[in-house]
């Protein structure tokens, strides 16, 4: 299954805790992780394997929302920062509605991401 991981910047010291509490998880189900450029960095410093895409303002989350839209995602973990303004924030807009359009499991906070992972356990 192919898992999206985005983190907006006051977000990401979380998405990397993330990484690390559910790796059993993340790697035992062979998992195939894309992720935004910055995001993706600090996912392989981690220790994952991961496509990283455009950083999210330059188009990356454009991207992952035309691969959801293509039925090419299975589950988007997007942990959004709603204290920051985003220069992107239609194309971060138009990734969570494909999600819904196209019914693909978002978890845009690290306590809904983790009821997700247990999902996959
Ligand atoms: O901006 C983002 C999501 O909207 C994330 O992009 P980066 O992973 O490149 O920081």
């Amino acid at each position: 299954m192919t898992i999206a991981i985005i983190a907006h910047d006051g977000k990401k010291p979380e998405m990397v805790q993330f990484l690390n509490e559910f790796r059993d998880t993340l790697q035992s189900k062979k998992v195939n992780l894309i992720a935004t450029g910055t995001t993706g960095a600090k996912t392989e410093a981690a220790g994952y394997e991961v496509e990283k895409l455009l950083s999210g303002p330059l188009g990356g989350d454009a991207q992952i929302a035309a691969r959801i839209a293509e039925g090419k995602v299975d589950m988007v973990i997007f942990f959004r920062d709603p204290m920051d303004k985003h220069p992107h924030e239609p194309d971060i807009f138009m990734l969570m509605r494909l999600c819904d359009v196209h019914n693909v499991a978002l978890a845009t906070n690290p306590a809904t991401a983790g009821l997700l992972m247990k999902g996959l356990e």
